[in-house]
C-alpha cells in the first residue's frame, strides 16, 4: 500500500509540474482554445490537460513500472493518441484521419494486451456468448466508441475529468475486490493525474488565470484508458467483472454519444458534425449553470456505475443488467425527444416562481 501511495503522489506532483511548465508554452505556441461559434467559454484557454496527464502517468509508469509489460503498450497507444490529439487541437484533422489512427491504435492495443472482446458474458442464461474472430472488429468499434464518447462529453468544465474519475474509481474497486490487484493500480494512477487537472480546469487555483482544457489529446487519452481497463477487467483469464458491467461503468458518455448519433442521423445530418445538443448542453439550456450541470451529470454517472457495480456483486443475471441498461437508454432517448417541450415547461415554471416571489 505504501509503495502504491508513492506511485500516486508522484503522478500527482509530476502532472502538476507539467501543467505549470506547459501553460506558458501553450500560450506562446498558440495551443489554445479560442471562443467562437459553439465554443462559448471566455478567453484563450491552453489545451494542455491531456499532455500534462499523460506526462505525469508516463514518467511514473516508466520509473516505477507495473507487473507485466502491458503498461509499455499502454504508453505507446496513449502517447500516439495524445500526439494525434495535439495535431487535432492545432489543425482540426478530418474524421477519416482520426478514425484510421484510432483503428491502428485499437489493433496495437489488442496485440499488446493479447486480448479482445471475444466474450459478451452469459447474456441469455445459456452460457457465455462467444464472438470468436468477430470479436476483433467488435473491439475496434468499442475502442472507437469509447474514445469518441469521452471526446464528445468534454464540453463543460470538469465533465470529462469527473466522468472518467467515476469510471476509474469503479474500475479500481472492481479490480481490487475481484482479485486483479495488479491491474487496479493504473486506474488509481489516472485518478491522481486527473486531480491537478481538475483543480486548474475548474478554476480552483490560479485566480481565474490558470484555467486549462483537456483538448482532444486529453479526452481521447481518457477514452482509450477507460476501454483499455474495461477490456482487461472483463476479458482476461483473471477477469474481475462481467462484460455487461462495462456498459454501466461508461454509461453516460456512451448513452450521450449513441443518442446524439441516432438523433443526427434521423434529422438527415452527418453523425460526425459538432453541435450543442449534448447532454451537458441540454442541462445548460434547462437553466442550470455549468457547475450545477456538472454536479447533476456526475451524480447520474456515479449512480449508474453504482448500479453496475452492485449488480456485479449481487450477481444479477447478465440479461437483466443488459435489459435494464437498454431500458434506461430508451427512457433517456425518449426524454431527449421531448426536451424542447420540457425546456419550455421549465422556463415557464421558473418565470411563474419569479413572478410569485416579486408579488
Ligand atoms: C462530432 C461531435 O459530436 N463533436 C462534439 C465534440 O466536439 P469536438 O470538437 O471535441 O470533436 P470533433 O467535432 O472535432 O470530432 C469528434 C470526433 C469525430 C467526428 C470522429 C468520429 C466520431 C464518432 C461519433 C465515431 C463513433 C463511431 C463508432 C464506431 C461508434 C458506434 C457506436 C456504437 C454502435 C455503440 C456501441 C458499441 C459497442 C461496441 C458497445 C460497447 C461499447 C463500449 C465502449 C463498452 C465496451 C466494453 C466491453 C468490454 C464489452 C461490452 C459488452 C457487452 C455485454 C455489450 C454487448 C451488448 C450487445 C452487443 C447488445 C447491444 C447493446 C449495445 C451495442 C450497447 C449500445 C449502447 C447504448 C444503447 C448506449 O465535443 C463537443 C463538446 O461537447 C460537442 O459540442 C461536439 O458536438
Ligand atoms: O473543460 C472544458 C472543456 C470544454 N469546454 C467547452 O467545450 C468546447 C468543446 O471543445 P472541443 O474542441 O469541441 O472539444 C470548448 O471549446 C469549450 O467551449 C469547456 O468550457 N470546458
Amino acid at each position: 500500500m505504501r509503495e502504491h501511495m508513492v506511485l500516486f503522489i508522484t503522478t500527482f506532483v509530476l502532472t502538476l509540474l507539467a501543467i505549470f511548465i506547459l501553460i506558458p508554452v501553450a500560450n506562446r505556441i498558440g495551443l489554445v482554445d479560442k471562443p467562437h461559434g459553439r465554443k462559448q467559454h471566455v478567453g484563450a484557454i491552453p489545451l494542455i490537460g491531456g499532455i500534462s496527464v499523460f506526462t505525469g502517468v508516463a514518467i511514473t509508469l516508466s520509473v516505477f513500472g507495473l507487473p507485466g509489460d502491458t503498461h509499455w503498450y499502454y504508453l505507446l497507444c496513449g502517447g500516439t493518441i495524445v500526439i494525434l490529439g495535439v495535431f487535432d487541437d492545432f489543425l482540426d484533422l478530418s474524421v477519416k484521419i482520426r478514425l484510421v489512427a484510432q483503428v491502428m491504435i485499437a489493433l496495437v492495443m489488442m496485440y499488446g494486451l493479447q486480448l479482445y472482446v471475444g466474450n459478451l458474458g452469459d447474456l441469455f442464461g445459456l452460457g457465455a456468448v462467444g464472438l470468436g474472430y468477430v470479436g476483433i472488429p467488435f473491439t475496434v468499434i468499442a475502442v472507437i466508441a469509447a474514445i469518441n464518447a469521452f471526446n464528445m462529453i468534454d464540453g463543460i468544465d470538469g465533465l470529462a475529468g469527473m466522468l472518467s474519475g467515476v469510471s476509474f474509481v469503479s474500475l479500481t474497486l472492481m479490480m481490487g475486490i475481484g482479485g486483479q490487484l495488479e491491474h487496479a493500480v493504473l486506474p488509481m494512477v489516472l485518478v491522481f493525474a486527473l486531480i491537478p487537472y481538475l483543480m486548474f480546469n475548474l478554476d480552483l487555483v490560479g485566480k481565474g488565470k490558470g484555467k486549462i482544457f483537456m483538448g482532444d489529446a486529453g479526452s481521447m487519452l481518457i477514452g482509450l484508458s477507460v476501454i483499455w481497463l474495461l477490456i482487461v477487467g472483463s476479458q482476461s483469464d483473471s477477469a474481475s467483472f462481467r462484460p455487461v458491467t462495462a456498459l454501466w461503468v461508461i454509461a453516460v458518455p456512451l448513452m450521450d454519444m449513441v443518442a446524439i448519433m441516432i438523433r443526427r442521423i434521423r434529422k438527415g445530418q452527418s453523425p460526425f458534425i459538432a453541435d450543442r445538443e449534448h447532454l451537458h448542453h441540454i442541462f445548460l439550456r434547462l437553466g442550470l449553470n455549468s457547475r450545477q450541470a456538472l454536479v447533476v451529470i456526475t451524480s447520474l454517472a456515479a449512480m449508474l456505475a453504482t448500479i453496475g457495480v452492485v449488480g456485479e456483486y449481487l450477481m444479477v443475471p447478465d440479461l437483466i443488467m443488459l435489459l435494464l441498461f437498454l431500458l434506461i437508454f430508451a427512457l433517456y432517448s425518449m426524454s431527449l425527444q421531448y426536451i424542447w417541450r420540457i425546456t419550455r415547461f421549465v422556463k415557464r415554471y421558473k418565470a411563474k416562481q419569479r413572478a410569485k416571489k416579486n408579488s
